[in-house]
Order: C-alpha cells, then sequence, then structure tokens
C-alpha cells in the first residue's frame, strides 16, 4: 500500500485512496493537515468520515461520485457539503478510478477540494447554501476557476452574483493578485471610461493627476464588471476592444497598454433581450458570455433558506432562534430582494422581538416594515399562493416604482401578464 499512497503526494490538493467498497486506505499529507489524520487502523469508510453516515451517500439521498465513476469508468466530480473539523465545507469531489492489470476497478483516488468561500466559521463573505441548485451554482463557478475563459454571472439583484465571482477568483490561479470591481451602474460614459483605463494629467477638467485605471490595476488578476448591462452603447464598443485585444488607452493619452486580466461580469438584465432592442452589443455579449453561470433566485431554492437564517442570525450575533412556522413562512415568500432581503429581514426581526424566539408573528411584523405600503393585517395564518403571490408584485412595484418591464423582467412573466396581475391588486387593495 505504501507505494500506493505515496502517489497521493503528488496532488497538490488533499486526496485519499479508496477501496471499491468506499474504505479508505490512505491519505496525503495535504489532506491530514487541512481535515485532520484518520484512523486507518479502524477501517474506515469514506461516507462515515465525510459525511457521518452509515451508509453510502446514494443511500443516503446525496450522489456518491465513487458510484458513478464506477459504473462510467472514467473520472467523476460532485459538489459535496462535508463535515470537517472546521464546520460544514462545500468541497468539490473528484474521483479517479484505478484498475488493476485485469482491468478490475481496484481503487478510487479522491481528490477534495475546499470551495473558497463556502468553507469555515460565519463572516459576512462566507457563502451557504445546501440545496441542488446552489451546489450546482458553486460545481460550476469552481470548474471554471482553473480555466481563464470570461464568465457571465446572470441572476436577479441580491442573488449573490458578487459573492461567486469571488469564489472564482480565488479559486483560479490568479488567486494572488488583486480582483479589481467595477460598478458600472449610475456611472457616466467618461467616469466609467476614466475608471477603467485611468487617465493623462490634464485629460479633462479635473485630472489634476494622472491616474491608473482598474484594468492596469487588475494586471495578473481578475477584472468583474458588475451590472455589465448598464453600459452605454459607445462604451461597449471600447470594452469590447480591451476585451479582443488586451489593450487600452488611458484617456488622453495615445500610447497602448496591455493587462493581461480575467474577465467576469454580471448583469441582472436580460442581455439577450437588450441584444434584439438594440441596446447591447451581439458581438460583446459572445466575448463575455464564453461561460454563463445562471444564479437562481432564493424563491426556487427554498432548501437554503434555514441554513442562510441560521448564518444570518450568527452575523448578527446574540441567541436568537426561529420557530419552525416562521421558518417555513420564509420558504413561501417570494424575495424579491433575494439574500440581501433575507439579511436585512432577519436583522429586523432581531430587533423588533421581545425576545429570543423569533416567531411567525414577529417575522410578519419584520416583514410589513420593508414593505411600507402593506400594512399589518391580522395574519395568523400562511398566506395562499395567490396572496404571496399579490405581496410579491406589490414589493416589485416599490422597488421599481414605474418600471413595469423592470418588474416583469425580473418577475420572469410576460408585460400582458403583469398588467393583468397589477389590476388584481389594485382591485383588493
Ligand atoms: N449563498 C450566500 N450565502 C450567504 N450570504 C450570501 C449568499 N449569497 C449572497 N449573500 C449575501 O447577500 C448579499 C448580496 O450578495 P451579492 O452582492 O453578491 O449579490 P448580487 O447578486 O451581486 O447583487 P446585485 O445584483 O444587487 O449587485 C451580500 O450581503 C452577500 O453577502
Amino acid at each position: 500500500m505504501n507505494d500506493l499512497s505515496q502517489i497521493l503526494e503528488g496532488f497538490d490538493v488533499p486526496a485519499i485512496l479508496v477501496t471499491a467498497d468506499y474504505q479508505i486506505l490512505a491519505t496525503n499529507t495535504i489532506y491530514s493537515d487541512k481535515f485532520g489524520s484518520i484512523n486507518l487502523e479502524s477501517n474506515p469508510k469514506c461516507f462515515a468520515v465525510s459525511h457521518g453516515y452509515d451508509k453510502p451517500c446514494d443511500l443516503a439521498g446525496e450522489d456518491c461520485p465513487l458510484l458513478a465513476a464506477k459504473s462510467s469508468g472514467n473520472k467523476e466530480k460532485v459538489l459535496h457539503i462535508h463535515q470537517t473539523p472546521n464546520g460544514r465545507e462545500h468541497v468539490d469531489v473528484e474521483m479517479i478510478p484505478i484498475f488493476d492489470d485485469e482491468k478490475q476497478l481496484k481503487y478510487f483516488i479522491e481528490l477534495l477540494r475546499p470551495v473558497p468561500l463556502a468553507s469555515g466559521h460565519a463572516n459576512t463573505r462566507q457563502l451557504v447554501g445546501d440545496s441542488v441548485a446552489f451546489k450546482a451554482v458553486l460545481a460550476n463557478a469552481t470548474r471554471v476557476a482553473k480555466s481563464d475563459v470570461n464568465v457571465l454571472l446572470q441572476g436577479e439583484s441580491g442573488t449573490g452574483k458578487e459573492m461567486i465571482a469571488h469564489v472564482i477568483h480565488l479559486a483560479s490561479d490568479r488567486a494572488q493578485q488583486a480582483m479589481v470591481t467595477l460598478e458600472c451602474a449610475g456611472l457616466s460614459e467618461t467616469l466609467i471610461e476614466s475608471e477603467l483605463f485611468g487617465h493623462k494629467k490634464g485629460a479633462f477638467t479635473g485630472a489634476h493627476n494622472e491616474k491608473e485605471g482598474l484594468v492596469a490595476q487588475s494586471d495578473g488578476g481578475t477584472l468583474f464588471l458588475d451590472e455589465i448591462g448598464d453600459v452605454s452603447l459607445s462604451t461597449q464598443v471600447k470594452l469590447l476592444r480591451l476585451i479582443e485585444t488586451k489593450t487600452y488607452r488611458r484617456v488622453g493619452d495615445t500610447a497602448i497598454r496591455t493587462s493581461n486580466f480575467r474577465l467576469i461580469c454580471a448583469t441582472n438584465r436580460d442581455l439577450s433581450t437588450m441584444v434584439e432592442r438594440g441596446e447591447f452589443r451581439l458581438d460583446l455579449l459572445y466575448r463575455i458570455n464564453v461561460f454563463p453561470i445562471t444564479i437562481p433566485p432564493l424563491r426556487e431554492r427554498s432548501a437554503d433558506i434555514p441554513g442562510l437564517i441560521q448564518h444570518m442570525l450568527s452575523l448578527v450575533g446574540g441567541d436568537f432562534h426561529f420557530t419552525k412556522g416562521a421558518v417555513e413562512y420564509l420558504k413561501t415568500y417570494a424575495f424579491p430582494g433575494n439574500i440581501r432581503e433575507l439579511r436585512n429581514i432577519v436583522h429586523r426581526a432581531t430587533i423588533l422581538c421581545e425576545t429570543n424566539i423569533i416567531d411567525q408573528k414577529c417575522l410578519l411584523a419584520a416583514l410589513d416594515l420593508g414593505a411600507n405600503r402593506i400594512t399589518n393585517t391580522t395574519r395568523t395564518t400562511l398566506p395562499s399562493l395567490k396572496e404571496n403571490e399579490l405581496l410579491y408584485l406589490e414589493t416589485l412595484r416599490q422597488q421599481f416604482g414605474d418600471d413595469k418591464e423592470k418588474m416583469a423582467a425580473v418577475a420572469g412573466i410576460s408585460l400582458r401578464t403583469l398588467y393583468r396581475k397589477l389590476e388584481q391588486i389594485t382591485k383588493i387593495s
């Protein structure tokens, strides 16, 4: 076995050697440093060590990469949540099958790559989520990280696009360099360009000094353009040139400079529709959308809600608990503001609640406080689906005012349907 276990030392990530019937035979040093050493004498099984299960993962409702690799005969990957000395960690697991001379499956090498930001103790930059949809997002983010391709993150406001951009950066070979962010929304063309490209002294009124732009600062690292859908058509042309050639000119300068950055863009807008309307360049969309990752809204991954509530409570501090009823209520709530909204609701509930137990009544007060116009009626039971829909649309209306197109886009319905539903609200209120 010693020879085989030596193979593991060649991997620069935590690695274990497992038999076809789940027994761990060896671990490498990186594994023991990261997850603690395993007593190999006790014939440990991988599902017991990583999950505390008494049966293989597939029988406990999880995907089993070992089983998948057994049946395909190829290497397989899956994103798992492991119990580790650091708590629950999202780990990208890769199983490499090893065959003997008779082509019989003998062992698996299991490589375990913890996902940056999704591990360890609660902090504001920690990613939380147990749902299949969220794990799929993390799996894609960690897998695309190692390549250098441009990534487009799509999702409603507050779904965690910026956090996922950080995961990609931190899991990439550029992690030691900076990730530089430009929030494009609300910036004029001139400002975006001088922020991105920098400017020469005297290039325009107020340019008292020479300035290095974000493109230069992201050399060797990652450039994150948030709300790329808000960039004007003429700036889009300059972005296209930058992305294609990795060269740029400072504002007011003729010298051509180069920068080696990895590009991640994010948007909560439907860029394909914008292309159809002539508001976004198709060639730019192709360039930035080499690898798209869509982050589903929170209402479509309600399995994440209990863990997120727990996480938000630990950030607030104190000894607060949500009752089962309150958690269930939030699982049916539409969350137009997604995780950012959940964070605010939890925070408000801890302030409003008179004890450390947050029940449905206290929760409704916290929700009502957020949705100014919706005054508290004596809602003691769960609202119907219809009521929830109306509540959601009302919240959207407060958020986006008269911008019906945006409301319809965020709600994922046609403009016509939106008008019909709004009419219903007016009749009810
Ligand atoms: N999976 C997650 N676990 C814990 N917190 C999260 C998660 N996703 C997002 N958050 C938190 O929700 C808030 C919004 O996240 P973020 O800014 O990344 O969203 P966004 O999609 O980029 O929003 P916007 O489109 O408005 O820029 C942040 O406070 C972030 O810490």
